[in-house]
């Protein structure tokens, strides 16, 4: 059975980039929700953005430990947003919203992946990202080795991916979706329709030859 793999681009911040995303075929759009990043919104500009999407294209709202505030804000403006938390939110503060919610993960050599996603086990996904300073949206790759066989959940392949390597991650992972950022901008936050394009046909092409395999 073949499985198509889903793709999320992140980082959005614009109305022509959100519609370019999603003929390009992303499944998800992230709006960055943390205010130390080059691509932040807030959540009424996330809102805007959202209302573009078409049915069965979902908005993600990313945060960095967010305090309250911010995430009641968020969670009114966007309420169909899936969350996704990359800070250093514990399973209880993940948990709070009662929202389904990706939680992301550092990878590095030293952290033990099955651990780390049993302390979080109402996560629908887990998000795997390279350890970069400023806690993600780094564009760097971290070693795919270091990810077990049989995570219990759905695993989202991040970090560093572009169409020059998404086939080989999705090939080499076969996640669930991978997640995208610097690897389709021209400028942190501005997206380039063609990049974004190039990235989802190496996805796509990575799930044709699965499918022959
Ligand atoms: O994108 C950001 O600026 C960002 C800042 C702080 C925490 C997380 C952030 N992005 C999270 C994402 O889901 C990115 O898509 C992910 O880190 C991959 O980014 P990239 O390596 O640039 O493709």
């Amino acid at each position: 059975m073949s499985h198509r793999t889903r793709i999320k681009i992140c980082g959005l911040t614009r109305e022509a980039d959100v519609d370019a995303a999603v003929a390009a075929g992303a499944d998800a759009i992230g709006f960055v929700l943390y205010e130390r990043s080059p691509r932040r919104v807030s959540p009424a500009r996330a809102a805007e953005l959202a209302r573009r999407l078409p049915p069965f294209v979902m908005p993600v709202c990313l945060f960095v430990n967010a305090d309250a505030a911010l995430l009641a804000e968020a969670l009114q403006a966007v309420p169909n947003a899936l969350l996704q938390f990359h800070g250093d939110e514990t399973p209880a503060q993940c948990a709070a919203p009662a929202r389904p919610f990706l939680r992301a993960a550092r990878v590095s050599p030293g952290v033990d992946l099955l651990d780390f996603a049993r302390q979080y086990p109402h996560a629908q996904g887990l998000l795997l990202d390279a350890h970069v300073e400023g806690y993600g949206g780094g564009g760097k790759v971290f070693d795919w080795s270091l990810i077990p066989p049989a995570l219990p959940a759905p695993v989202v392949l991040s970090g560093g991916l572009s169409a020059a390597n998404v086939t080989d991650g999705v090939l080499r992972v076969r996640p669930w979706a991978v997640d995208v950022s610097s690897g389709v901008e021209v400028a942190k936050g501005i997206k380039d329709a063609a990049l974004m394009h190039r990235f989802c046909e190496a996805v796509r092409s990575a799930d044709a030859q699965s499918a022959a395999l």
